[in-house]
C-alpha cells in the first residue's frame, strides 16, 4: 500500500515537473518569437506565401502531417502546390524557412543572387561534427573560399579524378567477381544495395588514403553514423534557443561522442601517413598520391596556397570526402539499376550499347565509357527522379533581399526542393515517367546551367565532387549490365518492383535491392 501511494506520489511530481517545464519552454520561445517581431524591419514588401500556421510550432504540424510518414521532398512539394507554387515561407518552430520549388524561383537563389545565399545556416549536429571546419557546412567567408579552391583545383580536379581510375577500374572488378561467384550459388540471391555501398567505400578509401585496411574500414562505420544524424529537420535545429533540449535528450551528447572517435580514428591514420611520408621521403610513387596526401602536402607548404590549411579543417574535410561521397553515388547506382530492372526495354537498350561498344573482350576501360550516350540519358533520367540530395543542402542569405516580390529577410534558411523542380510538368512531359530518351536530343546537363535540372545543385554552393561521382556511377552500371542479365527473385515481375525512398542526408531506396546476376558470357 505504502508503496503504491509512494510510486504514486513520484509519478505525479515527475508529471508536475514535466507540466513546468513544457510550460517554461513555450513562455521563452513566445518571449524570443515576439522579440524577433518587434526587432525585424518595417518593410513594404510582402512575406512570401504559406500556410496558416500555430503559435510555438509554427508549421511544424503540416509538415509532419500522415503521421510524419510522407518523406521531407514530398511534403514540401505538396504543400507548396497549395500555398506557394514558387517561393513559399513556413515558419518551422523559432526559424522561418523559404521553400524553392520552381527553375525560375531557383535561378533566382542560385544565379542571380548566389552570393547573398551563399552561406549556410548553422545546425547542431555538423556544428559538433566539423565545428564548420569542412567545407559543405561552412558559412560563406574566408575559410569556405579557401576550402572550395582546394576541392576544385587540387582535389576533385579532371586530373586527379583521372588518376584514381585504376582504383575505380580494380574494384569494379573485384564486385563483378563477388557477383559471378555468387551466381553460381545455390541461394545466388545478392544485396547489390550493400556490395554497391561496400564498393564505394572501398573506392573513397583507396583513393583518400591509398589502402582500405584496418582503421579505414571502422572510419567507413563512423561516417555511416555520420549520415544517420546530419539528416533531416531536427528539433535542436528548430529552436536554436533552447540550448538544453539536445542535453536533455541526450543529442548533444552522442554527437560528441561521435567527434571525439571520428578524431581518434583520423587522429591515428593521420599519424601512420606521416611517418610513412618521413620514412619514403625522396622516392617515387604511393606517398603523394592519394587526397590525404595532397591535404598533407598543403599543409607543410603553406606557401602553395597562399594560406594556412590546419590540421583541423584537413580532418573535417576528410570526413566529409566520406559523407559526401559514398552514399550519394551509391544510391544514384542502385536507383538505376532498380529503374532498369522496372523497364526491361530500358535494360535491353542499354545493355546492346554497352556490349557493342566492348565487344566479347568485356574490359571496359573508364577512358572509352564516353562512347556510351544512351547510358548517359539512363543515368541522368535516374538523378532526374531520384536526386540522391532532394532537397539539396540548406542555404542562409546574409542580408534581406526580394525574391519573386516577396521580402525574404536576412539570416533566413532556405531550401530548394531539386525533387519538385526536376518533375516540373512545364518542363518535364509526364515527368513521373522513367524515359531516358527524353535526354537523347536535349542538351540538358547537371552542371548547373540549366535550372530544371539540379540534382547537383548550382551556383557558388554547387557540388564540386559531381565528376568524381559520376565516373563511378557509369563505370559500374557499364560493367554490372555488361557481365550480368538481372532477375528479381520468387515469382516477382519487373513492374512490381518496390520503390519506396528512405530519408537519409541523401534518399535512397527503403528496401535493399535483392536481384539475382546471371552471368552474360556464360563465364
Ligand atoms: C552522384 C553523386 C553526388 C551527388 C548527387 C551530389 C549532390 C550534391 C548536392 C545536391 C550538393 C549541394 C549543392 C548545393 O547546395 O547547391 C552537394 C554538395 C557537395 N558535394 Fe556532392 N554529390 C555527389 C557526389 C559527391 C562526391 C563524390 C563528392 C566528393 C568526394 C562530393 C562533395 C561535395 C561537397 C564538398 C559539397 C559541398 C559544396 C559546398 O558547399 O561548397 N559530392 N553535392
Amino acid at each position: 500500500m505504502e508503496a503504491i501511494s509512494h510510486e504514486k506520489l513520484s509519478s505525479n511530481s515527475f508529471l508536475a515537473v514535466l507540466l513546468i517545464t513544457i510550460l517554461m519552454i513555450i513562455i521563452i520561445i513566445i518571449i524570443v518569437q515576439t522579440k524577433k517581431s518587434r526587432t525585424s524591419k518595417p518593410t513594404t514588401r510582402p512575406p512570401p506565401p504559406g500556410p496558416w500556421r500555430l503559435p510555438v510550432i509554427g508549421n511544424l504540424h503540416q509538415l509532419a502531417a500522415n503521421g510524419g510518414r510522407s518523406l521531407p521532398h514530398r511534403r514540401l512539394a505538396e504543400l507548396a502546390k497549395r500555398y506557394g507554387p514558387d517561393v513559399m515561407l513556413l515558419q518551422l518552430g523559432e526559424l522561418s524557412h523559404v521553400i524553392i520549388s520552381t527553375p525560375e524561383a531557383a535561378r533566382l537563389v542560385m544565379k542571380t543572387h548566389d552570393l547573398t545565399f551563399a552561406s549556410r545556416p548553422s545546425l547542431l549536429a555538423v556544428d559538433i561534427l566539423f565545428s564548420r571546419n569542412d567545407v559543405a557546412f561552412a558559412p560563406y567567408g574566408e575559410h569556405w573560399r579557401q576550402m572550395r579552391k582546394i576541392c576544385t583545383l587540387e582535389l576533385f580536379s579532371a586530373k586527379r579524378v583521372g588518376s584514381f581510375r585504376w582504383i575505380r577500374e580494380q574494384e569494379v572488378a573485384n564486385l563483378v567477381t563477388t557477383l559471378r561467384t555468387a551466381a553460381h550459388q545455390d541461394e545466388p540471391v545478392v544485396d547489390l544495395t550493400d556490395l554497391v555501398q561496400k564498393l564505394l567505400g572501398s573506392v573513397t578509401s583507396w583513393a583518400t588514403f591509398g589502402t582500405i585496411r584496418g582503421s579505414n574500414e571502422m572510419f567507413l562505420k563512423v561516417a555511416k553514423k555520420f549520415e544517420d544524424v546530419v539528416a533531416g529537420f531536427r528539433i535542436s535545429d528548430l529552436y536554436p534557443s533552447l540550448t538544453f533540449l539536445p542535453v536533455l535528450t541526450g543529442f548533444e551528447g552522442k554527437l560528441k561522442k561521435m567527434r571525439l572517435e571520428a578524431d581518434s580514428i583520423l587522429d591515428a591514420i593521420i599519424d601512420e601517413r606521416r611517418s610513412q611520408r618521413s620514412s619514403r621521403s625522396g622516392r617515387d610513387g604511393e606517398v603523394g598520391d592519394y587526397l590525404l596526401d595532397v591535404l598533407l602536402n598543403l599543409h607543410e607548404n603553406p606557401s602553395q596556397l597562399g594560406f594556412p590549411l590546419t590540421m583541423e579543417a584537413i580532418k573535417a574535410v576528410t570526413l566529409e570526402l566520406f559523407l559526401a561521397g559514398i552514399e550519394t553515388s551509391a544510391k544514384i547506382i542502385e536507383w538505376t539499376m532498380s529503374e532498369m530492372i522496372k523497364h526491361p526495354k530500358v535494360m535491353q537498350k542499354a545493355q546492346e550499347e554497352v556490349r557493342e561498344a566492348f565487344g566479347e573482350k568485356g574490359d571496359i576501360e573508364e577512358a572509352s565509357l564516353h562512347r556510351l550516350k544512351y547510358l548517359d540519358s539512363i543515368i541522368k533520367e535516374s538523378l532526374r527522379l531520384h536526386p540522391p540530395g532532394p532537397l539539396l543542402l540548406p542555404r542562409e542569405n546574409g542580408e534581406s533581399v526580394e525574391l519573386r516580390g516577396y521580402h525574404v529577410p536576412a539570416k533566413t534558411k532556405v531550401f530548394v526542393n531539386a525533387w519538385a523542380i526536376n518533375r516540373d510538368p512545364r518542363y518535364w512531359p509526364e515527368a513521373e515517367e522513367f524515359y531516358p530518351e527524353r535526354f537523347n536530343d536535349r542538351m540538358i546537363d547537371y552542371r548547373g546551367n540549366d535550372f530544371q535540372f539540379i540534382p547537383f545543385g548550382a551556383g557558388r554552393r554547387m557540388c564540386p565532387g559531381y565528376d568524381f561521382g559520376v565516373e563511378v556511377v557509369k563505370l559500374t552500371l557499364a560493367n554490372l549490365i555488361f557481365h550480368f542479365q538481372w532477375k528479381l527473385p520468387g515469382e516477382m515481375r519487373p513492374e512490381s518492383l518496390d520503390m519506396t525512398e528512405r530519408f537519409g542526408a541523401s534518399v535512397g531506396r527503403e528496401y535493399a535491392l535483392r536481384v539475382i546476376p546471371v552471368p552474360y558470357h556464360g563465364n
